[in-house]
Order: structure tokens, then sequence, then C-alpha cells
């Protein structure tokens, strides 16, 4: 039922962020070394900055990374919602200011209108991910796959060659792009950052057996051909 997941415990945050950070580095030199390029793909919200600061500062042969994002809030990068707004607070600086940076969001009004120029521009990229740093919401979401919300069928199961859907986080009604299911599932490495003795319980819950859409994270746990590595701190 469900794929197997090697959770690593940590003190805090700071732990984990720079054990992370080597894990992703290490994903990201191990590719660069058989293929001379890499591609990451990390999540956005209020977790993964500290763990972006880390991995910021690795070095490596950041001009040989493409960075792109697992999700993203239609929103314009000005907005404190946007994830690529983070990514380019956090990670593209330091050593990793070298990176090439991929965001998802254009001009287009809405996800769907945006979808065909939003893939163009992930073509180039280096496929598969060399790495997928993952978030979890309370609701058992990961990447925009919301319970049961609008397009969450086409984001787990899209049409061959698909790398984008568009969905909507369903609590709060926004648009949303993210990759889809087959996208993450081809990384090599598959994290799942999540912090606090809540987000544990969750996951707890959603490794039990249970319909995929109401918790969508399951989609990922029991697909991953490999296991989903777990990052967590109280
Ligand atoms: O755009 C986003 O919100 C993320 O990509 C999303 O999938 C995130 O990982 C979870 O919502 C957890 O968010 P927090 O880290 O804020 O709890």
């Amino acid at each position: 039922m469900s794929a197997t997941i090697e959770r690593r415990d940590f003190v805090d945050s700071a732990a984990l962020a720079e054990a992370l950070a080597s894990r992703v580095a290490d994903a990201l030199q191990a590719r660069i070394g058989e293929f001379d390029r890499a591609s990451l793909a990390v999540s956005g919200g209020r977790t993964p900055a500290a763990f972006l600061d880390a991995l910021s500062r690795k070095l490596l042969p950041w001009d040989r990374v493409w960075v792109t994002l697992v999700d993203e809030r239609w929103v314009p990068e000005i907005s404190e919602r946007s994830n690529a707004r983070l990514v380019r607070a956090h990670l593209l600086q330091n050593e990793a200011t070298a990176a090439h940076f991929v965001p998802l969001v254009n001009d287009a009004p809405t996800p769907e209108a945006g979808l065909a120029e939003a893939e163009a521009l992930l073509e180039p990229l280096p496929w598969p991910l060399a790495a997928c740093v993952l978030g979890m919401g309370g609701d058992g979401h990961t990447a925009s796959f919301f319970p049961h919300a609008e397009g969450l069928d086409a984001a787990l199961a899209p049409p061959p060659g698909a790398r984008l859907a568009a969905t909507a986080a369903q609590a709060a009604g926004e648009p949303r792009v993210t990759l889809t299911l087959p996208v993450i599932l081809e990384a090599s490495l598959i994290a799942l950052h999540i912090e606090s003795e809540p987000k544990l319980r969750v996951l707890d819950t959603a490794r039990a057996a249970g319909p995929v859409e109401d918790m969508p994270v399951r989609a990922v746990l029991r697909a991953s051909p490999r296991p989903v590595e777990v990052f967590w701190c109280p």
C-alpha cells in the first residue's frame, strides 16, 4: 500500500536544514558528475527558508544547476505569497547565485491560461529532477495537490508528458500551478521536509489506509519507486 519512508529526526530546524542541504547537494553533485547538469525542485511555504539558506551556502558548480518550484501560487513575485520570491531571497544567494532559476508564473491571468508558456520554459531543464523537496500541509496536501480540489485528478494523472497542472488551494480558493505527480516520482531524491509534532501525526495518518483525495500526499507515499526521505524536527 505504501512505499517505505526513510525518516531522519533532528533536534531542531537548524540541524535539519543543514542535513537536508547536504543531502540535496550530494544528489545534485552526483547528477552533475554523471550528466554535467542537474535540476532541483523546491517547495514554498513557511518551512523551507532555513533549508534554502543552508543550501545556498553549499559549494557546488551552481552554474550547472537548474532550480524550479514544486508548485506556486499564481501571484506576481512582488507578492508575499510568491514561492519564487522565497527562492530568490533564500536560495539564489551566496554560492547558489550562479544557479539558473525557472519560475512557474507568467503574465497570464490564470494558471490555465499560462500553462503552455510555463511548460515551454521548463522544457530545457535537465530532466528528470535530481532532487525534489516536498512540504506537507496540515490537511495532508503536498505540492499543490489539495484534498478534493479542482484540478487534483489532472495533477495526479496528467496527459502524457504534462509536467504542470493548474489546481486550486481549496481552502484559500487560490489558483495554483504545480508539478504533476509523475514528474515528482521521477526525481532521484524525493525528500519530504516537515516540522512539528502535529505534522508528524498528519504523516502517520497519511501513511495509513484511506483515499488519496482525502490526503493527496498519499499519492507520493504510495507510488514512489524509491523510499521517500522524511526530514523531521519538533
Ligand atoms: O506553496 C506552498 O504552500 C507549498 O509548496 C506547499 O506544498 C507547502 O509545502 C505546504 O503547504 C506546507 O507549507 P508550510 O511549510 O507553510 O507549512
